[in-house]
C-alpha cells in the first residue's frame, strides 16, 4: 500500500483504530481541537478524515480537500457530512451503522427510567444537602404504553428492552409490517395513533426533511395529558420551542433529551424546567460503542486503500465504466420512477417487479435496479440510500425485488416498467428515453400517458364526466397555481380515469384536499420529482 494520510478530528477510541496502525503506508494524525477555520487549511494534506458527530464536513470543506478518498463516521447519522459534496468530489463516505446500536439503546432505556423516576433531579436536590421525598414521586413504567417512532435498528432494540419493563409498544415506521410487529411482540399504527396512545414517546428516525419537527405543537396537542417523550436520536426531530410551552402547560410531565436542535447546545431554556432531563449527546459514548465504530470505519478505510472495495458506503458508485457508459443516460429515469410510485402510492412496498424491455434487455441492468430502489427508498430513508446501499436496505426492510428482462420492444427502443405491491394495493408505472427529447413517463397504472418526470406533478384519479377537468383547472386556478401541461387517459367512455398535471409550484395541501371534496374524484396524489 501506498503512503496515505489520516486526519482523526473527534476524538476516536484508540483501541478501536488498531486496524490503522497495523497497516503499513498509512500515517494517522489525531487532531481533535481544530477550529472550522483550521480544519479546512489542514485537509489538503489528508487522503482520509475520520469523524464523530462533531466534525462538520461540509461542501466549504470538502471542495479544499483535494486529496481525500475517504470519509469515515464513526457511527450511524452521517448529517455532519455533505454527502452530496462528498459524491460530487468522488469521495466515499463509509460509516459503522451496527456498533453503537446497544449503546445507544441502553442510553434510552436510561433516560427513559431517569425521567420516570425523576433521579437526575433528586440526585441534584440531594447533591445541595436537601433531603426531600416529596418532590420526586415518579411513575412506573409497567403496563404504559410505550410509543416508538422509527422502528429501525436503535428502535426495535428500544422496544424490546421496554418490554422487559412489562411495557406495552406501539410502533410507527413506514416499513414496519405486520407480520415483522406480529414477530416483534408489538402493535402498529400511524404516527397519529401512536403519538394518541402513548404514555412515553421515544423517536428513533434519522433527521431528514420528512422528519424534521414531526413532533410540533399540533403533535403535542393529540397525545395524552402527562406523556413524557425522550430524544436520542437527533436533535430538530422534537420542535424545542413547542416542547417548552408544552411542558410549561402541563400538557408534558416530562422530556429526555440527549440531542438538540443545535449542538453544542446554546439555548438552555429547556433545562431550567424541572421536567427535563438531559445529556450532552452521549447515546453512543460507551467504550464498547467508541471501540465497535472505531475498528469498523478503520477497517473500511485500510479496505479502500488496499483492495478498492468497503463494506459500509453511504455514496460509493460502483458500475464498471464500460457498463456505466451504456446505462448512464438511463439512471435518473431509473430513479425517477422510482420516487414516482412511492408518492403515488399510500404505504410502502413489499415487492417491486422491475422489467426492462427493447435494447435495455442487452445490459447489464443491476445499476438501474438499484437506482429504482434508490427513488422508492429515499422518501423514507433520505439520502443515505445509494447505489450501492440501495438493494441491501431493500432487503433490509423486507422487500423483495425482481427483475426481469425482455426483447420485446413494446412500441418503444426502451423501457423500464416498474410495479409495487403494498399493503394498499399495486401500482405500475414505466418510462422510456425518448430519443434526442429525454425522459418520459409512458403509463401510469394500466392508463397510457406521456409525462415528462420533473418538476411538481398532480395525478388525478377521477370518475370520466363532462366539466371534471374544468373544476380541476378552476379549483387550481383559484389558488394560483398554473397547469404546464395536463394528460388525461380514461379506460373507457364515463369510467374510470386518470389525469396527469404538471403545475408550475406545488399546490398546498388545502387545494388538494379540495379537489378530492369534488364528487367526481378518487384521489389525489402530489408528486415531487
Ligand atoms: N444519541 C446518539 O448518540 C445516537 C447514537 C446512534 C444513533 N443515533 C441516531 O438514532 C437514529 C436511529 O438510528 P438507527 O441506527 O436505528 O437508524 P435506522 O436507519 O436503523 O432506523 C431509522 C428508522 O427510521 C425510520 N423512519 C424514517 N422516516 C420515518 C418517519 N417519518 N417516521 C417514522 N419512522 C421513520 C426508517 O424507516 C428506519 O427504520 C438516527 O437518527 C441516528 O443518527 C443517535
Ligand atoms: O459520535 C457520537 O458520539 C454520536 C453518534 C451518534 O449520534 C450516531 O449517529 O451514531
Amino acid at each position: 500500500m501506498k503512503d496515505y494520510k489520516i486526519l482523526v478530528s473527534d476524538p476516536l477510541s484508540e483501541e478501536g483504530i488498531f486496524p490503522l496502525r497495523d497497516a503499513e503506508g498509512l500515517t494517522v494524525v489525531f487532531d481533535t481541537e481544530l477550529t472550522p477555520q483550521q480544519l479546512t487549511e489542514k485537509i489538503g494534506g489528508f487522503d482520509a478524515l475520520l469523524v464523530r458527530s462533531k466534525t462538520q464536513v461540509t461542501r466549504e470543506l470538502i471542495e479544499k480537500a483535494d486529496r481525500l478518498k475517504i470519509i469515515g463516521r464513526a457511527g450511524v447519522g452521517v448529517d455532519n457530512i455533505d454527502l452530496e459534496a462528498a459524491t460530487e468530489k468522488g469521495i466515499i463516505v463509509v460509516n459503522a451503522p451496527d456498533g453503537n446500536t446497544n449503546s445507544a439503546a441502553e442510553h434510552t432505556i436510561a433516560m427513559l427510567m431517569s425521567m420516570a423516576r425523576k433521579i437526575p433531579q433528586a440526585f441534584t436536590a440531594l447533591r445541595n444537602r436537601e433531603w426531600d421525598r416529596k418532590s420526586f414521586v415518579g411513575v412506573e413504567l409497567k403496563g404504559k404504553t410505550l410509543g416508538v417512532v422509527g422502528l429501525g435498528r436503535i428502535g426495535a432494540e428500544v422496544a424490546a428492552r421496554a418490554k422487559g419493563q412489562r411495557m406495552k409498544i406501539i410502533a410507527y415506521d413506514p416499513f414496519l409490517t405486520q407480520e415483522r410487529a406480529d414477530e416483534l411482540g408489538i402493535d402498529f399504527g400511524t404516527v397519529e395513533e401512536v403519538l394518541k396512545a402513548s404514555d412515553f414517546i421515544t423517536v428513533h428516525t434519522p433527521l431528514l426533511k420528512e422528519t424534521r419537527h414531526l413532533i410540533n405543537a399540533d403533535a403535542f396537542k393529540i397525545m395524552k395529558p402527562g406523556v413524557q417523550i425522550i430524544n436520542c436520536a437527533r436533535g430538530g426531530i422534537i420542535d424545542e420551542n413547542a416542547l417548552y410551552d408544552a411542558i410549561k402547560s402541563g400538557k408534558v410531565a416530562g422530556a429526555a433529551l440527549d440531542v438538540f436542535e443545535q449542538e453544542p447546545m446554546v439555548d438552555f431554556r429547556l433545562l431550567d424546567l424541572p421536567e427535563v432531563v438531559a445529556t450532552p449527546h452521549l447515546g453512543a459514548s460507551t467504550f464498547e460503542a467508541q471501540e465497535n465504530v472505531a475498528i469498523d470505519v478503520s477497517l473500511d478505510v485500510v479496505s479502500y486503500f488496499s483492495t478498492g472495495t468497503v463494506r459500509n458506503s453511504v455514496n460509493l458508485p460502483s458500475v464498471p465504466s464500460e457498463i456505466m457508459k451504456k446505462i448512464e443516460p438511463y439512471f435518473d429515469l431509473s430513479e425517477r420512477l422510482g420516487a414516482f410510485l412511492t408518492d403515488l402510492s399510500d404505504s410502502t412496498a413489499t415487492e417491486v417487479n422491475i422489467s426492462y424491455s427493447g435494447e435495455l434487455a442487452d445490459f447489464e441492468v443491476g445499476p438501474l435496479t438499484r437506482n429504482v430502489l434508490k427513488g422508492l427508498l429515499k422518501r423514507h430513508l433520505g439520502n443515505r440510500v445509494n447505489d450501492v446501499n440501495a438493494m441491501f436496505l431493500a432487503h433490509q426492510k423486507g422487500i423483495t425485488v425482481n427483475e426481469s428482462k425482455s426483447a420485446s420492444s413494446k412500441g418503444f427502443t426502451n423501457l423500464i416498467s416498474v410495479e409495487i405491491l403494498t399493503n394498499a394495493g399495486k401500482r405500475k408505472t414505466a418510462g422510456t428515453l425518448l430519443n434526442g427529447q429525454g425522459p418520459r413517463i409512458v403509463k401510469v397504472d394500466d392508463y397510457i400517458v406521456d409525462v415528462v418526470p420533473e418538476g411538481h406533478l398532480l395525478f388525478i384519479r377521477h370518475h370520466d364526466r363532462p366539466g371534471v377537468i374544468g373544476r380541476v383547472g378552476t379549483l387550481l386556478g383559484q389558488e394560483g397555481v398554473n397547469i404546464a401541461t395536463m394528460q388525461v387517459g380514461r379506460s373507457a367512455e364515463g369510467g374510470d380515469a386518470i389525469m396527469m398535471l404538471s403545475i408550475d409550484k406545488p399546490a398546498e395541501a388545502k387545494s388538494l384536499r379540495q379537489l378530492e371534496e369534488l364528487a367526481e374524484i378518487d384521489k389525489v396524489k402530489a408528486v415531487d420529482l
